[in-house]
């Protein structure tokens, strides 16, 4: 039944908003989960966070985990400079090609790159395989139980660097506590969280942002 609900709210999506305008698409997700049906979405309140951090952030190479419908590499790809870049990865293919379609109506497909497959075939491909050198800032809104074993593929594949920006979704509800201790204490990480609800409705939840210090 999943897929039903996602191509729901792609319909809804390019029914009530505006061709190329990624702000509109963002604001028919967020009515389609408020009024029609709850989805997964990050969401307008934490969206605001994230939407704050970008822009302080200001990055030029984004790596999502957890594409979902593409909400959040809409939301990032509306705020980015010319020639700023996001990778997103969603190993669910209904998923993936929702996003796809929800991503070129909005008219950032080429800001944004659906990958579609595991973090743990991807990662370790992206220097070879995407030209990447190192992240700027990455989102983590994919599954709990690979927030920490992908954070740590991402330092030993030379991925970060001083001062890239970590962000994790749902650090609260369902909530990370390996991640969280992770990067909370191994001392390669300036952390900070920002409590919010989970999207959409009146529970607790948080993001954490954690900036990595450097291969100490
Ligand atoms: O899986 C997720 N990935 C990314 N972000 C998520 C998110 O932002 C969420 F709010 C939820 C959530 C939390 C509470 C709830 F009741 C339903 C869904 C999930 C989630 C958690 C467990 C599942 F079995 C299915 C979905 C996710
Ligand atoms: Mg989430």
């Amino acid at each position: 039944m999943d897929g039903l609900k996602e191509q729901r709210m792609l319909d809804f999506a390019m029914e009530n908003a505006v061709r190329g305008d990624p702000q509109s698409v963002v604001d028919a997700i967020d009515h389609f989960c408020r009024n029609k049906e709850w989805a997964m979405n990050v969401g307008d309140e934490k969206g605001l966070i994230l939407d704050k951090l970008v822009r302080e952030t200001d990055p030029l190479l984004v790596l999502e985990l957890g594409t979902y419908c593409g909400y959040s590499a809409v939301r990032i790809a509306r705020l980015l400079k010319p020639g700023a870049r996001i990778l997103t990865m969603e190993m669910n293919p209904v998923h993936a090609s929702i996003a796809r379609q929800m991503i070129e109506f909005a008219g950032v497909n080429n800001t944004v790159e659906v990958l579609e497959g595991s973090t743990a075939d991807f990662i370790p491909q992206l220097k070879q395989n995407y030209g990447v050198d190192t992240f700027d800032f990455v989102f983590l809104d994919h599954w709990k139980d690979k927030y920490l074993i992908d954070t740590k593929l991402l330092e030993e594949c030379w991925l970060l660097r001083k001062g890239s920006v970590l962000l994790a979704d749902n650090v609260v509800y369902p909530g990370i506590p390996d991640f969280l201790e992770h990067v909370r204490s191994c001392g390669r990480y300036d952390c900070t969280n920002y409590p919010s609800r989970v999207q959409y409705i009146n529970k607790e939840d948080a993001l954490e942002k954690a900036v990595f210090k450097g291969y100490l």
